[in-house]
């Protein structure tokens, strides 16, 4: 596995951290808090992992749409329903855990797969844990980082002992197809995303990818993204709750990732943190959850 970092620069487009860069001056845990930088973490799955689990994700998404819609639905109108929009165009299947929590057993991915996606994000926050920067979880999940016995727990044994809060519906898998799969600009409001592509964009699919913008509240259609990443299936992104984003409509084929956005045991999430700094009252805040 090998970790680089990706700067976010204001209004500009992105660009490696030098060695020089005044940015060098926060820790990892700080430049992704703040927005500023993107991580980019190389053969966290194998070519062989990547094949089995889109295969399996892509098969179980078909049979999650026939489900859905039966046979005679175009893929017009195979619009993921039930995520109410459509600015998010597609299967969104979930590990079982996660199906658990949210009492969806309908979207549960097959336990195998399911257990593949927890091995691959265990392996991620393992490697933040020891090899990304010492403080990476303190800064991320602040000062309340034990666990509920009042243990402190690394990244990886929060996961484990299932007590990080996730974003609604993940970790998950999310199966666009051709010829509208796409995920609309959006901002993931928690401490740390990742997403790790599983198909080849110089083989399975077209167009896609996932677009990123420097500044923090561009317009969609307007404001184009500071830069298009379509890693090596394998390679996680990472990146924290400000930084607006988008899965990229796919021309041709489809393209499997695996998503995971989650902030720390009993931590506001960033856009209620976000409220509170511009001093809004604690219905509003309450009602925004
Ligand atoms: O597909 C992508 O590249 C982005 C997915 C995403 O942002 C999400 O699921 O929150
Ligand atoms: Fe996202």
């Amino acid at each position: 596995m090998q970790l680089e970092e990706l700067l976010i620069k204001n209004g500009r487009p992105i660009a490696r951290l030098e060695p020089r860069n005044a940015l060098r001056s926060f820790t990892m845990g700080e430049r992704i808090k703040g927005g500023r930088t993107l991580l980019r973490l190389s053969n966290l799955v194998s070519a062989e992992e990547c094949q089995l689990l889109a295969t399996s994700c892509i098969a179980a998404a078909h049979d999650w749409k026939q489900k859905q819609y039966g046979e005679e639905t175009s893929t017009n109108e195979m619009i993921h329903l039930e995520q109410g929009s459509k600015s998010k165009v597609f299967v969104r299947l979930l590990t079982q855990a996660t199906a658990d929590r949210e009492e969806a057993p309908e979207d549960a991915l097959p336990k195998e797969s399911s257990e593949l996606v927890e091995l691959i994000l265990e392996r991620a926050l393992s490697y933040l844990d020891t090899q990304a920067c010492p403080s990476l979880k303190k800064t991320l999940f602040g000062e309340r980082v034990n666990d509920d016995n009042g243990n402190s727990s690394s990244m990886a044994q929060l996961f484990r002992k299932r007590q990080l809060d996730y974003s609604i519906r993940e970790p998950a898998i999310n199966v666009y197809e051709a010829p509208h799969g796409h995920f609309a600009m959006h901002k993931d409001h928690h401490a740390l995303s990742i997403l790790i592509p599983l198909s080849d964009p110089t083989a399975d699919f077209e167009g896609g990818g996932t677009a990123f913008w420097s500044q923090s509240h561009p317009m969609e259609g307007m404001d184009s993204p500071s830069i298009v990443l379509k890693p090596k299936p394998g390679t996680a992104l990472l990146w924290g709750g400000r930084v607006s984003h988008k899965g990229v409509t796919i021309s041709s084929g489809t393209r499997v990732v695996v998503v995971a956005s989650f902030s720390g045991p009993n931590s506001p999430r960033e856009d209620v943190k976000e409220r509170l700094s511009a001093g809004l009252g604690v219905r509003t805040i309450l009602s925004a959850r």
